[in-house]
C-alpha cells in the first residue's frame, strides 16, 4: 500500500507519499507547489503517483483551498481526512485554551516532535518546535509531552512586505544577515534574522529554566535554512519532515492504514 500526507501552509502545498501510514515508513515520492499552482497538481504530479490507500492532511491555508485540493483526491476516489487538534493524541496534551483552535500544522509538528524527543531518551525529551514557514511559530513541549503554549510571529517575507508597504524608503533587494549591517537591503535581512533568533533565544532559555535540563531544539519549515547560522549558538536540529511525522504518528494511531474510498 501507500500513504499520502499534505501539509497545506499560506505559502505552498507540501506532499509525500509513504509505504505505509507509519513513522518509520520510508518516504517514496514527495513535492511542494506554491498555492497558485495547485491546480495543476494532479496533472503535474499525482497522475504519476500509485494510487494511495489512505491519506491525513494538515489544512491552515482556508476552505477554498482545501477544497480544490479535495477535488484532485477525489480523481483517485480518495476520502480526504483533514487533522484538527484535539486535547490529546500522539502523545502530547495539548495545553491550549480550545485545543482545536491550535493549527493543525502545529499540532502534527508537535506529535512529530515528541515522536523525536522520544526516540532520543527520556532525559532530553522537552522539546522546543521552531516552524518557519509564511508565519514562524515557536512551540515548546515539557518533558511529559504537555504543549505549554507558544508563540506566533511574521516569517521573512511578511517582516519584509510590513516594512515596505508601510514606508516610503524601504524598498530594496533581498540582502545578507550580517553582523553589523551597512546598507538598507543586509539592515532589512538582518533585522528579520534576528527578530527570529532572538525570539527563539529566549523562548529556549525560558523552556530550559523551566524543565531543569537542555531541551531538543528541532526547526523545520521552508525557509528554515535562513536561520543556518542560529547553530553557532544554540544546539539547532534542522529537520525536513517534522509535519510528515507527525501525520504519520498520528494516522498510525488512528488506524488509517487501510481507508476505504
Ligand atoms: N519555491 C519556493 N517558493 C516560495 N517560498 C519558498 C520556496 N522555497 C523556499 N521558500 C521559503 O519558504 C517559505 C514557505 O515555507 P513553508 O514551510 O512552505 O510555508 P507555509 O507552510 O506557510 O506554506 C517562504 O516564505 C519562503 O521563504
Ligand atoms: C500560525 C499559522 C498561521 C502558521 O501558518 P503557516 O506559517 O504554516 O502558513 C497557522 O498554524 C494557523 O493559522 N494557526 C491557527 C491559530 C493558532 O494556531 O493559534
Ligand atoms: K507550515
Amino acid at each position: 500500500m501507500t500513504f499520502l500526507v499534505i501539509d497545506i501552509g499560506n505559502t505552498r502545498l507540501k506532499w509525500g507519499l509513504y509505504e505505509q501510514a507509519h513513522p518509520e515508513s520510508p518516504l517514496l515520492h514527495q513535492g511542494a507547489v506554491v498555492l497558485e499552482d495547485i491546480d495543476g497538481l494532479w496533472e503535474s504530479a499525482w497522475q504519476h503517483l500509485p494510487r494511495p490507500e489512505g491519506m491525513l492532511g494538515c489544512v491552515v491555508a482556508g476552505e477554498a483551498i482545501k477544497r480544490r485540493v479535495e477535488e484532485h483526491l477525489n480523481r483517485w476516489g480518495l476520502q480526504p481526512r483533514w487533522l484538527v487538534a484535539t486535547p490529546r493524541a500522539g502523545g502530547v496534551n495539548n495545553g491550549y485554551d480550545h485545543p482545536h483552535r491550535l493549527g493543525a500544522d502545529r499540532w502534527a509538528a508537535l506529535v512529530g516532535a515528541r515522536h523525536e524527543a522520544l526516540t532520543q531518551g527520556v532525559a532530553r525529551a522537552a522539546a522546543l518546535v521552531i516552524m518557519v514557514g509564511t508565519a514562524v511559530t515557536i512551540d515548546a513541549l515539557d518533558t511529559q509531552g504537555n504543549f505549554l503554549g507558544g508563540a506566533i510571529m511574521p516569517g521573512f517575507g511578511l517582516m519584509l512586505r510590513a516594512l515596505e508597504t508601510g514606508t516610503a524608503g524601504l524598498k530594496v533587494p533581498m540582502g545578507t544577515a550580517t553582523d553589523f549591517p551597512t546598507n538598507t537591503s543586509d539592515a532589512l535581512t538582518s533585522g528579520g534574522t534576528d527578530a527570529i533568533a532572538g525570539a527563539v533565544d529566549r523562548a529556549y532559555r525560558r523552556l530550559a529554566r523551566r524543565e531543569g535540563c537542555d531541551p531538543l531544539l528541532l526547526m523545520s519549515g521552508g525557509a528554515a535554512p535562513k536561520l543556518l547560522s542560529l547553530a553557532d549558538e544554540l544546539p539547532v536540529r534542522f529537520v525536513d519532515h517534522l509535519i510528515f511525522l507527525g501525520l504519520l504518528v498520528l494516522a498510525a494511531e488512528q488506524g488509517l492504514g487501510r481507508q476505504t474510498s
